[in-house]
């Protein structure tokens, strides 16, 4: 499994709050269901094994047809909007990052779950507005947060983009630095020293850029 990491470093007159207390115990679990593929339906029989209780519950119902429950802060089911996902989970993250406290949004699942439809859209350059992802969306929160932001402050955003692949950390700005080491200080938290960090002037410059390293990513999985 490859993790894709997109960072954001937002720096608000120079400050970057210190991990506290509060903030570390701040984590929300949703999980999502995704519709079945149009490849996956013809093999589906009709046994739907997730029940649904509420819209932070549902049943599972195992082969031997042993039920358990499961819980997390939310659970979107099948028919679920990305901006409701967005809504949920993302945008208090964002509003958060414009006031420098640091935000980590992370997607997991097997393969074919649909991370990559969450994290972007059914493409990245998808332009409908619904079906578009929590990146994109993230970028322009970020951006217009700042913009309607009265005080007067110096904000400057940084973006780097790693790929965790077979327990290394890859830069996916610059590939020769294909094993960064994972440093954490009291002042940064988490950090990578010597991973590239691009200044981010507006959100289409993020865009592109996202865009761009998406691509030769895709190549490079491809023919290496
Ligand atoms: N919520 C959704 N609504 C409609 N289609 C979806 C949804 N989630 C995923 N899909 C579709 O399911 C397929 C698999 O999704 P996706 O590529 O995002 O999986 P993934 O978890 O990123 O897989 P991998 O780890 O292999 O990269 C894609 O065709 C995607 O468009």
């Amino acid at each position: 499994m490859r993790i894709l990491v997109y960072r954001f470093e937002i720096k608000k007159s120079s400050e970057i709050k210190t991990y506290g207390e509060e903030i570390m115990s701040n984590i929300t679990v949703c999980v999502r269901f995704r519709p079945l593929t149009s490849k996956e339906k013809p093999h589906s029989d009709d046994s739907v094994c997730i029940r649904c209780i509420d819209s932070e519950t549902f049943i599972f119902k195992d082969e031997k047809d042993e039920e358990s429950m499961f819980s997390f802060d939310k659970v979107f089911y099948e028919k679920s909007e990305q901006a409701d996902v967005y809504q949920f989970l993302a945008l208090p993250i964002v509003r958060d990052a414009a006031n420098a406290i640091n935000g980590t949004i992370i997607t997991y699942g097997q393969t074919g779950a649909g991370k990559t439809y969450s994290m972007e859209g059914p493409g990245i350059l998808e332009c409908d507005e619904q079906k578009k992802g929590l990146l994109p969306r993230v970028v322009k929160e970020l951006f217009d947060s700042i913009n309607l932001s009265e005080e007067d402050m110096t904000y400057s955003i940084k973006l780097s983009m790693v790929e965790i692949y077979m327990e290394k950390v890859r830069d996916l700005f610059d590939l020769s630095k294909d094993n960064l080491q994972i440093n954490e200080s009291k002042s940064r938290g988490i950090f990578l020293p010597g991973v590239t960090e691009v200044s981010c002037f507006s959100k289409n410059f993020i865009s592109q850029f996202i865009i761009i390293t998406l691509a030769f990513r895709s190549y490079f999985a491809v023919y290496n």
